[in-house]
């Protein structure tokens, strides 16, 4: 197999970050600042930032990375920085061969500011550049919903590896997908999936739960011989995705169900495994410019579970040209089969608004 040191890493790195973001998910106070762009972050971002990077740094010291979060809130903020350094001592993975394997605690405050900051990376087209969204899906971690610790690597500005951990999606690959997932979910028990993909080597999920690495099952997307029995995804936010186009889209196909909402890159995930069908990104502005790192990891996953995915006109998804998909508007995802019939609806729709 190829990239297996790339992927076991990645998963164990994700699985630590994990056990972090699943802490502040329980807690009340999660130390939320406002960003630049007015967006929210948690102590959980920089937390699973900080972990997942020194992980990565540990494993392949010669990789770039290109991260969301960066460490200029903490060297300001001293009680932020206090309770993200307790949150990072604690996560700690059971196995000790599995932490020697992604380094070890991290030794110093001094240590978790500089992981937090080599996530700087300009991205670009040559090399091996990881793209890390510590948390995707802020706001539905904030609310009580769905969110995911993602990570892949490009080489040469094409997506190879990716891993998705969803700490609040059914292990059961199967579980049906309806509209009560994105909502009040909880990590109890029953709940959290680790994905994982390489390019040509075909997705797999398994439970996030500490030590289950070795259970892992293939997983792919669901045949759909009848598109209008389709089960489509969007974001629960109407501001990163537009509920009207994307309704005006599925009428179209003749899709009666409504919509899944759900935050983060568990849409691509549960389209993956199977448990719904297309997921459907329409843009809201014209002058937005997607982040790889919100789709990085889960075009692996899709693409090995039988996919196809491209931007809102058809396009294939440029992740080699910086930090953002500036060559690109919306995001399309759908089994094979039925991706032309899809993406053709999917232009009439951007079309007509032109
Ligand atoms: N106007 C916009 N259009 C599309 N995506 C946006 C957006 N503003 C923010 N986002 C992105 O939407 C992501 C969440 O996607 P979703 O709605 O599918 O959960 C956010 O990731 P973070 O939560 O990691 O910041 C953020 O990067
Ligand atoms: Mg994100
Ligand atoms: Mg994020
Ligand atoms: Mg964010």
């Amino acid at each position: 197999m190829t990239y297996e040191k790339e992927l076991e890493v990645a998963l164990l790195a994700v699985q630590r970050a994990s056990i972090l973001t699943k802490t502040v998910y329980s807690s009340h106070s999660k130390g939320t600042l406002s960003k630049s762009d007015s967006s929210p972050v948690t102590i959980g971002d920089f937390g699973a930032q900080a972990l997942i990077i020194a992980s990565i740094k540990h494993a392949f010291p010669e990789d770039e990375v290109v991260g969301e979060e960066d460490a200029d809130d903490l060297r300001k903020n001293e009680d932020e920085r206090k309770l993200v350094w307790d949150l990072v001592q604690a996560a700690k993975l059971d196995d000790s061969s599995a932490e020697d394997k992604i380094g070890g605690p991290i030794k110093s405050v001094d240590d978790m500011l500089t992981a937090l900051d080599s996530g700087r990376s300009n991205g670009g087209r040559q090399g091996r550049i990881w793209a890390l969204d510590p948390i995707d899906g802020t706001k539905g971690f904030l609310r009580g919903g769905q969110y995911a610790v993602c990570l892949a690597l490009m080489v040469d500005g094409v997506p190879t590896v990716g891993v998705i951990g969803c700490p609040n999606l059914p292990i059961d690959d199967q579980a049906p997908l309806d509209s009560s997932i994105g909502a009040d979910a909880d990590d109890k028990e029953g709940k959290g999936v680790l994905f994982g993909a390489v390019k040509g080597e075909g997705a797999t999920s398994r439970p996030l739960s500490k030590g289950a690495l070795q259970q892992s099952k293939k997983i792919s997307m669901k045949a759909v011989p009848d598109v209008r029995q389709a089960t489509f995804c969007e974001s629960v936010e109407a501001g990163h995705s537009s509920h009207g186009d994307n309704a005006a889209i599925a009428s179209k196909l003749g899709i009666t169900k409504s919509s899944v909402r759900m935050d983060s890159q568990a849409k691509y995930a549960s389209i993956a495994r199977g448990a719904g069908d297309i997921y459907l990104r329409l843009p809201v502005s014209k002058s937005y410019e997607e982040k790889i790192w919100d789709h990085a990891a889960g075009v692996v996953l899709v693409q090995e579970a039988g996919g196809e995915v491209t931007d809102a006109w058809g396009k294939p998804l440029d992740f080699g040209i910086g930090r953002t998909l500036k060559e690109n508007k919306g995001v399309v995802a759908a089994p094979k089969d039925v991706f032309p019939q899809v993406i053709e609806v999917v232009k009439e729709v951007l079309g007509v608004k032109q």
